[in-house]
C-alpha cells in the first residue's frame, strides 16, 4: 500500500502523462486546471502556463465550458482542431450532485499514428467523393428542391412553379442574374420529372469552343474528321436521350448553331457530324440565361423562332438584393452543409456580419453568399463568425458604403437601421418601440415588412 500521498500522486501523473489519450480537466467556469503534457505539446502550450487559462483560449471549437454548464456526457463527438478531424469525449465531474468541472479526452495521443488514420479517412472519403461523382456523372442531376433554400414569397413561388412544371416534356427557360441558383432549380425539375432515373446531361453554350459545337451536341460518325475518335462519339443529346438536356448561357450560342438547335428541337432528332442518317432523340430541353434575350433579338443576334421554341415554361429567379429575407436562411444552411462536411462548430454568428449582409448587395447573388461563408468559416478559430473572421477584402466590401445611393435610399437605410437597433434593444417588444420612435404600431410593423427585419432582432 502506498501511503506517501506525494508518490501517489506521482505514480497518477505518471500514468496520465504516458496515457493513451489526450486529458485536460477544467473547473466549474472551463478554466483549465490540468491538461497532460503530449496535449500541451500538440497544442504548443507550456503545460506550468496553461493551467488557468479559460480553456476556449487553449483548444480551438472546444465545448468543455458547455459540458460544464450543460452537465452531460458526450462521447466521440468529432472535433476539428488545427485542420485535422479528432474524436473528443467531455464527461462532467459531479460531487455532491453538483457539476464541479468535467474531465475531456481525445483520442490518438500519437500524432503519426493520428496521421495514418486521418489519412487512411480522408482517403476513404474521397473514394467516398469519386463514387458519389461517378454516379453523378451517369445520372447528372445532384441538387433537389430541398437544395433551394430561402422563405421569402419569391422562393415559394418558385418553388410552387417548379412542382407544376416539372413532370411533362414542354421546354422549360430559367432566367436570373448569375449566381442565383438557376442551374440547381434545373437539376430540381428533372428530378421531379418523370425522367429522374435517366441521365441530366449539361452544355454550357458558353464554354465550348464554336468549331466543337456541332460534335459536342450532336456527336460525329467514325472517320468524320481526321483525328476523329473509331466508332465515333455521341453528342449530348445522344447522351440525354430519355432525360433531360440542359443548355446553360444559351443566350451566348453562336448564330449558326442557334440554327441546328432549332431544327433538332422541331423535328426531335439529329444528325451526327459526318453521318449520312439521322437518329429519333427524346430529350427535354431546360434552357437558362442571365442575358436580355428580347434586346439580343432585336440586334439579331438571337432567334426569335428558338426564343419561341424554348421559351414555352419560363421561371424567373430575382437576384437576392432584390429577396434579402432568404440571405440568413441561406447563410445557415450553407454554415450547416459546411459544418457537416468539415467538422467544425459554429455556434454563433455575430449581428454585425448579420447586419453587413442585409446591407450588401451581392452582385455574385447565391454564389457570392456562399463563398463568403466558406471564407470565413476557413478562417475562423472561434466557434462564432465575426466579421473579422472575413479575409480582408471580404470584409472591406462587406462594410464598404455604397457611394451610388441615391438620398431616398441613405433615408431609408437610416430608418431601417434605426428600427432594427430599437427592436434589438426592447427584445422585439413593437409596442414599446413605437412608443419610444414616436409613431404608430401598425406603421412600425408596416415598415418592418418593408424592410424585412422581421428574423433580425
Ligand atoms: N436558393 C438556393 N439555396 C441553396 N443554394 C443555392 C441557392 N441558390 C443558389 N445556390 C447555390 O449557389 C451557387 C450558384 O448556383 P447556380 O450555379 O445554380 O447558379 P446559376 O444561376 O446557374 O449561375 P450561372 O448563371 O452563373 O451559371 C451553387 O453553389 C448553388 O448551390
Amino acid at each position: 500500500m502506498l501511503k506517501d500521498p506525494l508518490l501517489k500522486h506521482q505514480i497518477l501523473e505518471t500514468i496520465i502523462d504516458s496515457a493513451y489519450e489526450w486529458i485536460v480537466v477544467v473547473d466549474h467556469e472551463g478554466y483549465v486546471q490540468y491538461m497532460n503534457k503530449t496535449y500541451c505539446e500538440f497544442l504548443g502550450e507550456d503545460p506550468t502556463k496553461v493551467i488557468g487559462k479559460h480553456v476556449t483560449d487553449v483548444i480551438e471549437n472546444t465545448r468543455m465550458d458547455k459540458a460544464v454548464l450543460q452537465g452531460k456526457v458526450e462521447i466521440a463527438d468529432l472535433q476539428f482542431i488545427r485542420g485535422n478531424y479528432m474524436i473528443a469525449n467531455r464527461i462532467p465531474i459531479l460531487f455532491e450532485g453538483k457539476v464541479i468541472g468535467a474531465v475531456g479526452t481525445v483520442i490518438f495521443r500519437d500524432t503519426e499514428q493520428w496521421k495514418k488514420m486521418n489519412s487512411h479517412i480522408k482517403a476513404l472519403l474521397h473514394e467516398l467523393n469519386f463514387y458519389k461523382k461517378e454516379w453523378d456523372v451517369v445520372n447528372g442531376a445532384t441538387y433537389t428542391l430541398n437544395d433551394f433554400a430561402g422563405n421569402s414569397e419569391e422562393v415559394k413561388r418558385i418553388k410552387e412553379r417548379v412542382k407544376n412544371i416539372a413532370s411533362g416534356d414542354l421546354s422549360v427557360l430559367i432566367r436570373g442574374e448569375s449566381g442565383t441558383g438557376k442551374e440547381l432549380l434545373a437539376h430540381s425539375i428533372h428530378q421531379l420529372s418523370e425522367r429522374s432515373a435517366k441521365p441530366f446531361i449539361k452544355i454550357n453554350c458558353g464554354a465550348v469552343p464554336e468549331h466543337l459545337f456541332e460534335s459536342e451536341l450532336f456527336g460525329y460518325s467514325e472517320g468524320a474528321f481526321t483525328g476523329a475518335k473509331k466508332g465515333g462519339k455521341p453528342g449530348k443529346f445522344q447522351l440525354a436521350d430519355g432525360g433531360t438536356l440542359f443548355l446553360d448561357e444559351i443566350g451566348d450560342l453562336p448564330q449558326n448553331m442557334q440554327i441546328k438547335l432549332l431544327r433538332v428541337l422541331q423535328e426531335k432528332e439529329i444528325e451526327p457530324v459526318g453521318a449520312i442518317y439521322s437518329k429519333k432523340i427524346n430529350v427535354r430541353v431546360i434552357a437558362a440565361t442571365n442575358r436580355p434575350l428580347e434586346q439580343l433579338i432585336k440586334e439579331n443576334k438571337f432567334r426569335e423562332d428558338l426564343f419561341y421554341r424554348i421559351n414555352v415554361l419560363q421561371i424567373h429567379v430575382p437576384p437576392i438584393r432584390e429577396r434579402k429575407e432568404d440571405i440568413w436562411p441561406l447563410t445557415e444552411r450553407f454554415i450547416e452543409s459546411i459544418c457537416a462536411e468539415t467538422g467544425k462548430r459554429i455556434i454563433k454568428v455575430d449581428q454585425d456580419v448579420k447586419e453587413a449582409f442585409l446591407t450588401y448587395d451581392w452582385p455574385g447573388n447565391v454564389r457570392e453568399l456562399k463563398n463568403f461563408v466558406e471564407a470565413a468559416l476557413q478562417l475562423t478559430l472561434s466557434d462564432q463568425i465575426t466579421l473579422n473572421a472575413f479575409p480582408d477584402f471580404l470584409s472591406e466590401k462587406l462594410q464598404m458604403d455604397d457611394s451610388a445611393k441615391t438620398l431616398k435610399e441613405y433615408v431609408q437605410e437610416t430608418e431601417r437601421k434605426v428600427i432594427l437597433n430599437h427592436l434589438k434593444k426592447m427584445n422585439g417588444d413593437v409596442m414599446a418601440v413605437a412608443d419610444e420612435l414616436g409613431i404608430g404600431k401598425t406603421n412600425l410593423y408596416e415598415k418592418i415588412k418593408k424592410y424585412k427585419i422581421k428574423d433580425c432582432f
